[in-house]
């Protein structure tokens, strides 16, 4: 594929719109709070900008001109869809925004931290080490990850929201000192070339234009003999874009998350290898043989339920517990309460939930396809 256009980065217009839309939330104490607390002209902007991509673009035409507009403007497109979407995400799933593998009877948040630490081991992260977390989220791996190591993580992002909910939290935990959360494209960083001593990415490198074009951003910044580890989403080699339904999940989850392209898993490799990385090692991780599937929470299957916390987990999801939330929201609207945007917003989030647990049981679709690099020594 040919290098995409990288779009003009612009901080003080993102840091404008942050202010406009979320003021102070990013203090609110969790992700409900936080929401009832938005600019409503720049909510409305937001939903706009992000939605343009995808209202009236159904998968049956779905044409290359729609993706290369998309793909142009990447950046934007992430950006306003974690403006939209980040107080949803940490009022359903927490403050680590990824997907894990679940043994039997594993609480979730357990579950959610055994896959970060399983990360940092595999690539063998150490105490003091400086290491990049790209694509940080609000900050949960990050966190996790220096208190299980002892490293020093810079955790990059390219919405500011989300920068003030990180840095916020690690005050909070008083981890400041092993934390730095800095704001920026991945597909342009402004560190020097050599500067970690390792590198991971957790469900965040999809958003890139093109995979070769983020890997080799990680491997620009990586010290010679550094690994870079990363959690990739890939639609698996049995999808197939000439299918109307894969289309239809393939498009459905990248509405609901906020993907410009998302890539099949030969192409991964193959941008591995491009980037110059030596592949230590590859594997879809969803393919293990686990207990419950990555996808359970968002399922609304009841069989899935093992704690007390699942109930509410699985409730949420069901045809009754989604058109409650989802009305609820829609009135809140229309008495003022909640700014517009909110409904459209879960309803896209719900698209994306039933068309990732179709991609997970077709095994159309992986969010844990592990790759482990190496940037030679020479
Ligand atoms: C977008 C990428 C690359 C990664 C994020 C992965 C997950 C953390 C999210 C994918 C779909 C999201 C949904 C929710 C939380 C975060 C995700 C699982 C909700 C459960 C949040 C609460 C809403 O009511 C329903 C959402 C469904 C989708």
């Amino acid at each position: 594929m040919a290098p995409a256009t990288l779009e003009k980065e612009d901080k003080a217009r993102d840091a404008a719109f942050n202010k406009a839309m979320h003021g102070n939330s990013a203090k609110a104490k969790g992700g409900i709070s936080a929401m009832f607390s938005k600019g409503a002209d720049a909510k409305k902007a937001a939903v706009d900008e992000y939605f343009k991509h995808w209202d009236n673009k159904p998968a049956e035409n779905e044409t290359a001109e729609e993706r290369a507009a998309r793909t142009a403007e990447y950046a934007t497109l992430t950006r306003h869809y974690y403006n939209l979407a980040t107080d949803l995400y940490e009022y359903g799933w927490g403050q680590s925004f990824h997907f894990c593998r679940f043994s039997a009877g594993e609480p979730f948040y357990q579950a959610i931290a055994r896959h970060e630490h399983y990360l940092a081991h595999s690539i063998g992260i150490k105490e003091g080490m400086k290491v990049l977390d790209v694509g940080c989220g609000v900050g949960g791996p990050a966190r996790e990850i220096a208190k299980f190591t002892g490293c020093h993580v810079t955790g990059l992002n390219n919405n500011d929201y989300q920068i003030d909910r990180a840095t916020h939290y690690a005050e909070k935990e008083g981890l400041s000192k092993q934390l730095a959360f800095v704001k920026g494209d991945f597909m342009q960083m402004s560190f020097p070339e050599n500067t970690f001593d390792a590198v991971y990415a957790i469900e965040a490198t999809v958003h890139a234009p093109t995979l070769e074009g983020i890997y080799s951003q990680i491997f620009r910044v990586l010290k010679p003999g550094g690994v870079f580890g990363v959690y990739e989403w890939l639609m698996t080699d049995e999808y197939d874009n000439n299918n109307l339904h894969h289309r239809e999940i393939r498009l459905g989850i990248e509405q609901g998350d906020g993907i410009s392209n998302m890539c099949k898993v030969s192409e991964a490799l193959d941008a591995m290898h491009a980037a110059g990385f030596e592949l230590l090692r590859h594997e879809d991780l969803a393919d293990r043989d686990d207990h419950s599937p990555w996808y359970w929470p968002l399922s609304g299957e009841l069989k899935y339920i093992q704690t007390l916390g699942d109930v509410f987990t699985i409730v949420r999801m069901t045809k009754w517990g989604r058109a409650i939330a989802h009305n609820l929201a829609g009135l809140l609207e229309t008495v003022g309460i909640a700014p517009a945007g909110t409904k459209k917003t879960a309803d896209s989030l719900a698209l994306a939930a039933d068309c990732l647990v179709a991609g997970g049981r077709e095994k159309l679709f992986t969010p844990m396809y592990l790759m482990i690099g190496r940037k030679p020594e020479a």
